[in-house]
């Protein structure tokens, strides 16, 4: 069928589908059709006809628009462009705000009952809330990480939504200010193949490059390259000046110089391997927690030294009067308001009845510790709880960052690995304080998994905090929960990425 792909046809969108899309059918088939919302009829492009069970299109032009339509939030993202032109990551943006949170709740309502089961008024009743001031400012200016690209004439942008073509814009309308002046959009730039813009926690942001891998065929690293002159002009008018990694961070672009040059640049692919996990001392970081027996005092566990992190590649985040101090690069909530949110809806959701300070307590997939630092501010700072994390520099700062709390301990480890050591030949009464534990499950888009899940159901802990970025992933877990004798106990949802299909679930799950 790869002949049809390219052609045009109309399509009446009828449901909401999880990933941004929409669907329709085309004689029987079903097509997932971008750019487009339930209830309208499209004209759209053919972009993928060779799966058996359905196909995928663009939307090209609206013939019958729905109620919820609007113009785009970002014009390089628009209808009006052609498909190959549209940037990528706000496919939520033609549609009006609060019915862009309807179509996630009814994304993660349709996830719950279908692979979860679950039918109760607690699924069908959820909402999903706004972050506080996003209504006012129309969900633009949240990002507060940018991840840009860059093509090999050396334009910057974000990627082609569902492709890997750099695609130039002129403005980043989701980013905050700050992230948004110092994201280098107006220049040419030589020697990296992707570009970080990050908050730097403060007034300002920080411009990482990152060197390609490629070797060219002259044997030339495509990184020594750097600093070939300024490009040619291109379309828009924006070939400004060419910057490499090696000269960068002595310079900022011009936008952030406008803003007060409150950018700072420096190269993600230094020598010290910072990014590489190659060169990361993963042997000598992993194993730091106590494999059975009772846990340990932070000072007592057989801990990792990290190679102390370069001055300037750390950032500090406040959430209330908590500081996080994490890795320039490293996990952080996205949007500006997210870290608060999630904060608050734990402090409130998670059963205050069920949770013992003094309980085997742990904080898996913990990052930096955010989490385990909303329930110290929440339970007090000699609760005892146990970040786990698989990035080692992440938790050398979640020690760092949770040291006023006198029983956390902070380990790296992949959490699977972690719960079937816990578990190995522990005591009785490390057994029973597991039971009694509250476990904050914060894990990757991919979900906990099958084996993660059954480690927990083992354990039995009093009540298991489910922080889920995908809604599909979450109900299968949750599946697996209510089949080994859990309940969902208490749902919300967050409209922490808005203009794009993206939506933050937190539930809280009991025995029985
Ligand atoms: C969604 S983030 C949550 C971080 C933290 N709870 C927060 O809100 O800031 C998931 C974290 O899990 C870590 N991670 C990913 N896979 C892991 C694994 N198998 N075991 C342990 N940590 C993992 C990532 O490095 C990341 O920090």
């Amino acid at each position: 069928m790869s002949e049809l792909v390219g052609t045009n046809v109309e399509l009446e969108v009828t449901n909401v589908a999880h990933g941004g899309v929409a669907v329709a059918r085309l004689d029987g088939r079903v097509v997932f059709v971008a750019d487009s919302l339930p209830g309208e009829t499209v004209l759209a492009r053919i972009s993928s006809a060779d799966h058996k069970s359905f196909w995928r299109a663009e939307a090209i032009e609206v013939i019958e628009p729905s109620a919820h339509r609007r113009p785009h939030v970002w014009e390089s993202a628009s209808i009006d462009r052609d498909p190959d032109r549209r940037a990528g990551g706000a496919e939520f943006g033609h549609i009006e705000l609060g019915w862009q949170r309807e179509l996630k709740r009814q994304v993660l309502v349709d996830s719950l009952q279908r692979f979860a089961k679950l039918d109760t008024p607690l699924a069908a009743e959820v909402i999903v809330e706004a972050v506080e001031g996003d209504d006012a400012a129309n969900g633009l200016g949240w990002r507060t990480r940018v991840s840009l690209h860059v093509d090999d004439q050396g334009i910057v942008g974000p990627y082609a939504a569902r492709s890997h073509r750099v695609v130039a814009v002129p403005d980043l309308p989701l980013a905050t200010q700050p992230v948004e002046y110092a994201a280098p959009l107006d220049e040419r730039v030589f020697g990296a193949d992707r570009i970080d813009v990050i908050s730097d926690g403060k007034r300002g942001a920080r411009v990482v490059l990152h060197r390609p891998e490629a070797v060219d065929h002259a044997g030339e690293s495509a990184a020594g390259r750097g600093g070939r002159g300024p490009g040619k002009g291109r379309e828009g008018g924006r070939g400004g000046a060419a910057i490499s990694p090696g000269a960068a961070s002595s310079r900022g672009s011009g936008r952030s110089a406008k803003s007060g040059g409150n950018a700072a640049r420096s190269n993600g692919a230094d020598s010290d391997g910072y990014f590489s996990d190659d060169n990361a001392p993963r042997k000598a970081a992993s194993g730091g927690y106590p494999p059975n027996g009772p846990a340990q005092s932070r000072a007592s566990i057989p801990s990792y030294t990290p190679a102390p992190p370069k001055p300037g590649k750390q950032i500090v985040e406040r959430v209330g009067e908590r500081e996080f101090r994490l890795e320039e690069l490293g996990f952080w909530q996205v949007h500006h308001g997210a870290a608060r949110t999630l904060t608050a809806a734990l402090q409130q959701q998670l059963l205050p009845e069920l949770f013992d300070p003094a309980a085997a307590n742990l904080d898996l997939y913990g990052g930096v510790g955010l989490l385990a630092g909303a329930l110290a501010d929440r339970f007090g700072t000699k609760l005892r709880i146990e970040s786990v994390e698989s990035d080692w520099r992440a938790t050398a700062n979640a020690e760092f960052n949770l040291r006023d709390v006198t029983g956390a301990t902070a380990v790296t480890a992949r959490v699977d690995r972690y719960l079937a050591d816990r578990v190995r030949g522990v005591t009785a009464a490390e057994r029973a304080a597991l039971a009694r534990a509250s476990v904050i499950l914060d894990p990757p888009r991919a979900g906990a998994g099958k084996q993660v899940v059954g480690q927990l159901l083992d354990l039995a802990p009093a009540q298991i905090a489910y922080v889920a970025c995908d809604p599909v992933a979450f109900a299968r877990d949750l599946a697996l929960f209510r089949e080994g004798g859990y309940e969902l106990r208490n749902l919300r949802a967050f409209d922490l990425f808005p203009h794009t299909h993206h939506v933050e679930a937190l539930g809280v799950l009991t025995r029985g």
